[in-house]
């Protein structure tokens, strides 16, 4: 019987006038951390969230606050959001010349460390790095936007991405991000997953079907 995952809720998909009450209700609807999309309009073609409105959010929720941070360079930015409330953050390796720094100066700052590989990013990279990372998201849309569709060559690569920490003996979290729903979150658990971001699939609905799709993503099966 297939693993339940983590469900991470992405919050570019909430209401921004009522973020605060977001997180809450997503908390209260089974939620497992909030899944915060950092977007700069210069590595991706979008502005979203800073580590203001972070702090803000954090006293709303007890849930981790699971941060993809989708800036370059992002090593000036790690202090900020760890400072703001982030449990976890996750860097692309394009963004920043050091990865191997960048990671170990996330966990020196107390969080946990992911990085993240964009569709076209080969997996190769987590190889140099594996040792350092507490979580590995596997992107399944090209970042930038929420609402997108799922790429399905994502689906490989996670299976080739749990062969690998498996053959490495890591405990690495390994996390997908992006287009996922209910009809495809089981082929993700099957393949290797353990946490599913999902913007649209949580909130499509409004706060009173919270509880309904995040059960729906947990309960998927391939
Ligand atoms: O990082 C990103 C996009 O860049 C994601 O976290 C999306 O925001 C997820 O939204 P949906 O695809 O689930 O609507
Ligand atoms: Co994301």
């Amino acid at each position: 019987m297939a693993n339940t995952p983590l469900i991470c809720p992405s919050i570019l998909a909430a209401d921004f006038a009522k973020l605060g009450q977001e997180v809450a209700a997503i908390e209260a609807a089974g939620a497992d951390w909030v899944h915060v999309d950092v977007m700069d309009g210069h590595f991706v073609p979008n502005i979203t969230i800073g580590p203001d409105v972070v702090k803000a959010l954090r006293p709303h929720t007890t849930l981790p606050f699971d941060v993809h941070l989708m800036v370059a360079p992002v090593d000036p930015w790690l202090e900020a959001y760890r400072a703001a409330g982030a449990d976890i953050l996750t860097v692309h390796p394009e963004s920043g010349p050091h990865l191997h720094r960048t990671l170990g100066r996330i966990r020196q700052l107390g969080a946990r460390a992911g990085v993240v590989l964009n569709p076209g990013t080969p997996l190769t990279v987590l190889e140099e790095v594996i040792d350092l990372v507490d979580l590995v998201l596997l992107m399944s849309v090209n970042p930038g936007f929420g609402g997108q569709s799922f790429i399905d060559s994502a689906l490989t690569k996670i299976e080739r991405t749990r062969a690998l920490l498996d053959a490495a003996g890591s405990t690495a979290h390994l996390q997908v991000d992006g287009g996922v729903t209910a009809l495809n979150a089981g082929a993700c658990v099957a393949a290797g997953a353990d946490a599913l971001v999902a913007g649209t699939a949580v909130f499509k609905g409004g706060p009173d079907a919270y509880a309904a799709n995040i059960a729906a993503l947990k309960g998927a099966r391939a």
